[in-house]
């Protein structure tokens, strides 16, 4: 069972609309919601791969009930905690004429150190029975910005390796937990450790406690820095489409490679091309799977 943990939950709202008209009215084409937060994707594309799931998440308010309703009914199973405060809701609108995607993300409830200790309780004991832990996504208000370490660190203390996806302070905390893997994009790496190439960033991390290193690069592919050595996962070609979510998938691909466990360039590949086969679908977590059978033999390690 992989276990993943969102705490800043969130309703996914996607609009398609041809193009944004910013000084008029849009016409909305298509509207998707459904529950999303990074570790949601995460699990739904796991869940869509076979793979036994379980979400954990902070949820509460009308918004935390229709993201538990949505859970329930995709069968995911899920171990919500509830809070006082209100879930939040993302808008991505995503331009059908572009492709442009544009989000718009909320800051997430109000946490209060009770309501995260009982989070941290029931994570305990739910880690312990799993084989990894993805942990993913932006923090609530109120919860501390070392979250992640503490959280990688409960689980390396049970011999379970954990896949951290962060941006910012989390993601520079991050790597005193001993997480397995941490999973940032090049900005997001680029903001956490300034100056200098993507592989000395990672290689950065690494050295402040990470074992390895994913940074995804969009249709540059992956760099990973790890401790087998440096691979480079090559596109064969850029898919078009909306790239929420592709971060998403493309770590689901890294925690099936390493409860399966599978050797860095398959996990790689397979990581690789699920990020790109996200991009072709239209909303995050879920991947194409036709992208997904003609990208995997094409892309190229190094
Ligand atoms: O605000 P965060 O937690 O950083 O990101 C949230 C989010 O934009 O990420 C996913 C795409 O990766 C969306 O489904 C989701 O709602």
């Amino acid at each position: 069972m992989i276990l993943t943990v969102t705490l800043n939950l969130a309703l996914d709202v996607t609009y398609q609309v041809p193009r944004v008209d910013w000084d008029g009215v849009n016409r909305v084409g298509g509207v998707h919601r459904r529950a999303g937060g990074k570790g949601v994707n995460v699990a739904r594309v796991l869940a869509a791969l076979g793979q036994e799931v379980i979400v954990m998440g902070l949820a509460g308010g009308p918004t935390g009930r229709a993201i538990e309703a949505d859970l329930r009914a995709a069968g995911l199973e899920c171990a919500l905690c509830g809070i006082a405060g209100d879930s939040r809701t993302t808008l991505a609108v995503s331009e059908t004429a572009g492709p442009r995607t544009a989000l718009f993300n909320e800051p997430g409830p109000e946490v209060t150190p009770a309501e995260l200790a009982d989070f941290i309780r029931r994570y305990t004991a739910l880690a312990a029975i799993a084989d990894a832990v993805v942990i993913a996504g932006s923090l609530p208000r109120g919860v501390p910005i070392d979250a992640y370490a503490t959280l990688t660190a409960i689980a390396a203390e049970r011999d379970v390796p954990a896949i951290v996806d962060a941006d910012g302070e989390p993601l520079r905390h991050a790597p005193k937990g001993r997480p397995a893997v941490v999973k940032p994009n090049a900005a997001e790496l680029a903001r956490a450790v300034p100056g200098g190439t993507l592989a000395d960033g990672a290689r950065a991390l690494r050295e402040r406690g990470a074992e390895s290193v994913v940074v995804s690069m969009g249709s540059d592919g992956l760099l990973a820095v790890t401790g087998e050595g440096t691979f480079r996962a090559r596109m064969p070609y850029t898919v078009a489409g909306n790239p929420t979510g592709a971060g998403d998938s493309l770590v689901a691909g890294l925690a099936l490679g390493l409860v399966r466990p599978e050797p860095w360039p398959d996990r790689l590949r397979r990581a690789a091309a699920l990020g790109a086969a996200a991009v072709a679908a239209p909303v995050a977590g879920e991947f194409d799977q036709d992208v997904y059978t003609a990208v995997h033999p094409l892309i190229v390690i190094t």
